[in-house]
């Protein structure tokens, strides 16, 4: 029950601050005091259904909605590590977070954890020491990772996948996510981001782009989970991710065991 209350506050203050509202425009729009308010997000104030009712319409949503979004939160952050697979563009590192404060998880991207260790650059460390080398030091912060965290959400490297070994460990130790996009879309926010580089001096650049997604699909596809961001964009695909995490077949959680 405290769990819940605390899970319920921290999602009345997600949404509050999703919709730029300050404590005192919520307290005005359902007609509950700022400090009763400030309670509620602390996970402290015990809220009757009806005043449930009034902050949940204030930030369109139902009181039954508001209490499933979390416990949803709750029984999600239970599945452990959670791994975001997907090409260049897929979302990784934009929903990654998004996801991981819903969670109330720590976020970690695998590629900066690489880059720490290796002091370098992904393009450093490529040109400098060649792919073998990355993806040797891609697999052993995996490992490392995995051995001081129970519980996060990590973003990897769009190329994971074709690594064999590093794809049997997240295969066994995390829940692998695979955040989808049509090629197309995979295309137009590497470049909407203003990176360039597949397109200096190499005008085959979208087809090859296109090609790696063909030829990547089926190992993307070992996922336990997958999301169309195409179709769901990028709060879309957060909210159905932390609806799909916290299915008991995923969660492993059960009405009995709760
Ligand atoms: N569902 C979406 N709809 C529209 N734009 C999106 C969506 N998901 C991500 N984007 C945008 O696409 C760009 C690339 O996203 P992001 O950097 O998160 O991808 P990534 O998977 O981390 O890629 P990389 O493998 O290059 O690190 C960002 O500008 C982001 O805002
Ligand atoms: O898609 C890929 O092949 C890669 C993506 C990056 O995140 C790095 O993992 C590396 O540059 C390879
Ligand atoms: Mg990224």
């Amino acid at each position: 029950m405290i769990d819940l209350l605390r899970l319920l506050g921290q999602r009345v203050r997600e949404l509050r601050l999703e919709k730029g509202l300050s404590l005192r425009q919520l307290a005005k729009a359902s007609g509950l005091s700022e400090r009763f308010l400030s309670d509620l997000e602390a996970g402290r104030g015990n809220i009757s259904v009806a005043r449930l009712a009034d902050v949940a319409a204030a930030l369109g949503r139902t009181a039954a909605g508001l209490l499933r979004e979390a416990e949803a939160s709750g029984e999600a952050q239970r599945v452990g590590v959670i791994s975001l697979l997907g090409l260049r563009g897929a979302g990784k590192s934009t929903i990654g977070p998004k996801l991981a404060s819903r969670l109330g998880l720590p976020f970690f991207e695998l590629d900066g954890l690489v880059e720490s260790r290796a002091e370098l650059s992904l393009a450093e460390l490529f040109s400098i020491h060649g792919e073998d080398y990355y993806r040797r030091l891609e697999r052993e912060e995996l490992e490392r990772f995995l051995a001081s965290h129970d519980r996060a959400v990590l973003s990897t490297g769009g190329g994971i996948v074709a690594h064999a070994e590093s794809l049997r460990v997240l295969e066994e130790r995390t829940v692998m996510v695979w955040l989808r996009a049509d090629a197309d879309d995979h295309w137009s926010r590497v470049v909407g981001q203003g990176d360039i580089r597949p397109m200096a001096d190499r005008p085959a650049a979208k087809a090859e782009l296109r090609r790696l997604l063909v030829d990547r699909e089926p190992l993307y596809a070992k996922a336990r989970l997958q999301v169309d961001t195409t179709r769901l964009g990028i709060a879309g695909a957060v909210d159905e991710l932390v609806e799909r995490l916290a299915q008991p077949a995923v969660s492993g959680t059960s009405a009995a065991q709760q």
